[in-house]
């Protein structure tokens, strides 16, 4: 139906000009408050008088800080002029008479005079009810206390440039043609946000209690990144009062996927999360004094390999050594060998001074290991020294007048002996000068006997630590009980060793080295974040999870991943229940799943599952994609590399032809991709950029993307080649192709040498037309 055709399209329209220009009033009367503060200020500044100034400094406090909401306000109100709502619910409140229209947008707007709402901001308690509700009985939850009513109207707005485009009614029958349509869209070149067409489970996860731990599994597609993105929103907006932007830290794999969702928080009205990566986090906490190796060194053995399944010894050591590194057995080493660490820290002397024993050595040591052992062992000693110097003031001043007394009572009894001769003058003068020699130097041994004390304690770098306790296999056996194999744990330590002696670590050597760290010295300052939210958290080892909640210690923990999309489990993850087994507590933490893939076609999500079940992995869910159809994925055989990729060109103009923005060609290696490219640079007619795991800016546009790199991120059309490398039945190769495949929004192509693509020798034609380049398919 045309939107004129609606019965209520002129009150919409009134309604619309009405919120538009009250939206034009508000910032009108921003811009005014927000003078009027500046002055304020101005005056302020200039009573400032530095006798009395403490008026005068709150006025500029104070004026300050409204201009910060001022400014934020007129952010997000300036945002929604141009779309300021995109629903409206009617709501009936059990027993109340009349009906609340409310219009739901990204941001609240009241009208000053009566403070009813114009626009009703998305993450409010009553808005819950658009993205749960279904017409009728209904109920939402706001302070805790459960509201019920009737919702008697759910309306959906395209609203264009402030105008007025559709409106849709959605009753029980209707499917959600908005979500359909924004899903038929092309990719942006960045990730957006989808506050319109949230769905009722994603709305669930948005919402879902943020005291508590959240694990979050969600098939490819699902809106995992994006819904990470929206829970942030919701909380600063529901805990305003209580938690700054600042205290949330968003974890994302790398540069380029924060670069990629970068616009999604500031659009919702978000600013100064913090957005970063595990290694930028540990280096933050660590210093850079020791470099990184990369990992992607370590992936692409396995990949060469062809599985996770490691094929040489070598492989299987340096598989044993990672696995190893991110597990609980490798935390409860260092538990171990701190314990011991701790036993033999305090010095064996007594704290003495004048043959008076201030503090025994024992009660030094049980104080350092009974009363203080909630502190790292180096931050320990600082409460050691403030008793020390503490217990000897409170002596001091008998010491000195003891020795005082006792020098006194020599001149007297001198004095009273003998004839007054010379000689008895010289001994008493000597006498006095030793006396004061004596209190003198007892008066600086205040200073430096505690220092000396102190001094004793050990003072070893943290690199040392981790070095001594890596230096053998023999060693960390001795910590773990006697429960590590030889050859593997052997292993493990020379290589770490040979890194660490080249002032270097890997990615796994992070978590050991930070808890380390935690527990030996301390942090230099406080880590002030409340709330941390990880996306592709499958990828974490059950160790980093568990050093992230040890040093951050909070509770509030989301985590997002997807178990079928694991390319590093050889270093993460295999199961979510590890994570509630060893780091959470199990029965105080959510877990939710998400099975509705929004992001690709029916067609493309069937293909993919066909690849995903090969796993044979009762835990793995398939994805179930929503109701949106496109044309069945091609694969396409040749003989040689130079037609394919002749072919690979024409391909790609074609599709640039038919005006989608955003392609990739995805190769199972760099190094592939880099042939790729070589050979479209050649023929200048394509503008393809290599995606690199250091890239801090996405563009879209034709880009040539390593397998593991394309993780997390999407693409309108997808293109799968393999030149001399192949997909094979294993299980890392059925992850990376999972991965390519899941990452198309509308098309799905495969170019392969011809016997390169085993993976998909069984699948049969009712999920992908097959040719080969004797029997070219139409491109048309
Ligand atoms: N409710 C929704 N309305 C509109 N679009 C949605 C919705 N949910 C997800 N999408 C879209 O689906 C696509 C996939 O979302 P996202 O990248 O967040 O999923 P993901 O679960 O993180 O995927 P993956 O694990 O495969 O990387 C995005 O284009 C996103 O905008």
């Amino acid at each position: 139906m045309p939107v004129k055709g609606h019965p209520d399209y002129k009150q919409e329209v009134e309604r619309l000009e009405h919120t538009k220009e009250y939206i034009e009033k508000t910032l009108d009367a921003t811009e005014e408050y927000r003078k009027l503060y500046k002055e304020n200020i101005k005056d302020a500044m200039i009573n400032l008088d530095y006798l009395d100034s403490s008026q005068s400094y709150i006025s500029v406090l104070i004026n300050t800080k409204f201009i910060e909401m001022a400014d934020r306000n007129f952010e997000s109100l300036s945002r929604s002029r141009k779309k300021p709502y995109f629903s409206r619910i009617d709501f009936k409140e059990k027993g109340s008479n009349k009906t609340d229209k409310l219009y739901i947008g990204k941001t609240s707007l009241f009208r000053a005079e009566d403070s009813v709402p114009l626009i009703v901001d998305w993450r409010a308690p009553i808005a819950n009810v658009y993205y749960e509700g279904r017409l009728g009985e209904t109920t939402y939850e706001a302070e805790g206390v459960t509201q019920e009513g009737e919702l008697l109207l759910k309306r959906q707005y395209t609203i264009e440039e402030g105008e007025l485009k559709d409106i849709l009614d959605v009753d029980i029958t209707t499917n959600d043609a908005f979500l359909q349509a924004s899903l038929e869209a092309n990719a942006e070149e960045k990730l957006k946000d989808i506050a319109s067409t949230i769905q009722a489970e994603q709305n669930r996860v948005i919402r879902a209690d943020m005291g508590k731990p959240l694990i979050v599994q969600g098939v490819a597609g699902s809106g995992k990144t994006t819904i990470a993105l929206h829970r942030i929103a919701y909380f600063i907006y529901t805990y305003e009062k209580t938690f700054h932007p600042e205290s949330f830290m968003i974890m994302a794999p790398n540069k380029l996927f924060i670069n990629y969702i970068s616009e999604v928080l500031p659009e919702l009205g978000v600013e100064k999360v913090k957005q970063t990566t595990f290694i930028d986090f540990m280096v933050e906490l660590l210093g850079n004094k020791y470099k990184m190796v990369s990992s992607e060194n370590k992936l692409m053995e396995f990949i060469r390999a062809g599985t996770h399944e490691a094929s040489t010894k070598e492989q299987n050591l340096v598989k044993w050594a990672t696995a190893f590194k991110g597990s609980m057995d490798f935390k409860a080493i260092i538990d171990n060998y701190v314990k011991t660490l701790e036993l033999n820290f305090t010095p064996k002397e007594d704290f003495i001074i004048e043959n008076l024993v201030i503090m025994t050595a024992d009660s030094i040591n049980s104080m350092f290991i009974e009363e203080l052992g909630y502190l790292p062992l180096y931050k320990r000693v600082n409460e050691i020294k403030k008793t020390l110097t503490y217990k000897f003031k409170q002596v001091k001043k008998g010491i000195l007048e003891n020795t005082e007394e006792r020098f006194d009572r020599e001149l007297e009894r001198l004095r009273n002996t003998g004839e007054a001769t010379e000689e008895r003058r010289l001994k008493i003068v000597d006498l006095i000068n030793k006396r004061d020699d004596k209190l003198k130097a007892l008066k600086n041994q205040t200073k430096t006997l505690v220092k000396k004390y102190i001094a004793k304690f050990p003072k070893v770098d943290l690199f040392d630590y981790y070095s001594e306790l890596m230096s053998n296999g023999e060693v960390l056996n001795k910590y773990s009980n006697d429960q590590l194999p030889q050859v593997e744990s052997d292993y493990l330590c020379q290589k770490t060793k040979e890194l660490l002696l080249s002032k270097k670590v890997e990615l796994e050597d992070y978590a050991a080295l930070v808890y380390l760290k935690h527990k030996i010295f301390g942090f230099e300052k406080k880590i002030d974040i409340n709330s941390i939210v990880i996306d592709e958290a499958q990828d974490f080892s059950v160790f980093q999870i568990y050093t992230l909640k040890t040093v951050l210690n909070t509770n509030m923990f989301t985590l997002l991943g997807d178990i079928s999309q694991g390319i590093h489990s050889y270093r993460g993850i295999q199961n979510w229940e590890q994570l509630l087994e060893h780091v959470f507590d199990a029965k105080r933490s959510n877990y939710m799943t998400l099975v509705q893939s929004y992001r690709t076609t029916i067609e493309v999500m069937q293909l993919a599952n066909e690849i995903i079940r090969k796993l044979n992995n009762p835990q793995i869910v398939l994805a179930k994609p929503v109701i949106r159809h496109g044309e069945k994925p091609e694969a396409r055989s040749f003989k040689d590399e130079n037609s394919l990729l002749n072919e690979l060109e024409e391909k790609i103009l074609f599709i640039q032809r038919e005006s989608f923005k955003s392609i990739a060609v995805i190769c199972k290696t760099k190094e592939e991709c880099l042939r790729v490219k070589k050979r479209l640079d050649e023929g200048k007619k394509i503008n393809a950029k290599l995606l690199d795991e250091k890239e801090e800016i996405y563009e879209a546009g034709v880009v040539l993307v390593p397998s593991h790199l394309a993780k997390g991120l999407e693409f309108d059309v997808v293109l799968i080649t393999n030149l001399k490398e192949q997909y094979r039945d294993n299980e890392l190769d059925i992850k990376l192709l999972y991965v390519a495949m899941t990452r198309a929004l509308h098309r799905l192509y495969i170019y392969h040498i011809e016997n390169k693509m085993p993976l998909m020798d069984n699948i049969g034609e009712e999920l992908l037309k097959k040719s080969t380049d004797f029997q070219k398919l139409k491109t048309s």
